[in-house]
């Protein structure tokens, strides 16, 4: 290995899944880090939580440390991204203010926002098998996970394997739409009236196939 003083300027591109829990997030950037060509990274926030020291951290500071996990795993993404690196981000936009930090951080049009969708009942039943979630907690997020209401690219993972989704990712990557979802919300006026409008889903949910 040869030790660079400087490498070309690259965008990285981050390739966004926002779903519920057990909506099979994790499982399509799986997929997606076998079938991409580029080297890509995998950030979840799980991983950010990881990284935290054992210690039990008091219930009246738990929400501020919570708080400061999710603000520093967005600006960890936005710095590989900057610094060339493509990124998949496994997230969950169950807070308005989720978005609008991202919004802030990253390149618009260097995101690929994917909605993971998944029927409650199906969300349900995955709860129970994996039994590391608290039930209840996919249907709680639910509400405001898609109300932004506007995607690049959406799946239903009841419908699709996360192979197949993976790959239509990686289809989708060369024909990106100009503006991006990411440029379109970045807008306030934009970001209201989806958010006051019928919940909209663009493109269409995609036919079933796979499984
Ligand atoms: N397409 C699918 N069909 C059936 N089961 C699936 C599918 N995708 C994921 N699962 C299962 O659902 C469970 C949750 O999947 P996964 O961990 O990918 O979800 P997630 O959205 O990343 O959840 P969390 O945000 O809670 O980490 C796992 O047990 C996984 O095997």
């Amino acid at each position: 290995m040869r030790h660079l003083s400087t490498v070309p300027p690259r965008r990285g591109t981050v390739i966004f899944l926002n779903g519920t829990s057990s909506s099979g997030k994790s499982t399509i950037a799986a997929a997606l880090t076998r079938v991409l060509d580029e080297p890509c990274f995998h950030m979840a926030v799980d991983a950010f939580h990881a990284m935290r020291s054992p210690a039990p951290v008091p219930a009246d500071r738990l929400d501020a440390v919570l708080h400061r996990t999710w603000q520093g795993f967005h600006r960890a993404v936005a710095g590989m991204a900057a610094a060339g690196n493509d990124v998949v981000v496994d997230h969950v936009l169950s807070a308005e203010w989720r978005l609008r930090d991202c919004l802030a951080l990253f390149d618009p049009r260097d995101v690929v926002l994917v909605g993971v969708h998944c029927p409650l009942a199906e969300l349900e039943r995955r709860e129970r098998a994996r039994g590391d979630r608290p039930p209840g907690l996919a249907a709680r997020q639910l509400p405001q996970v898609h109300a932004h209401g506007l995607y690049d690219l959406e799946c239903d993972t009841a419908r699709e394997d996360a192979d197949v989704i993976a790959h239509r990712i990686k289809d989708f990557l060369p024909r990106r739409p100009s503006p991006t979802a990411f440029e379109q919300l970045a807008d306030p006026a934009v970001r209201a009236r989806l958010s006051r409008g019928s919940r909209g889903r663009t493109p269409p949910p995609p036919p079933p196939h796979g499984r």
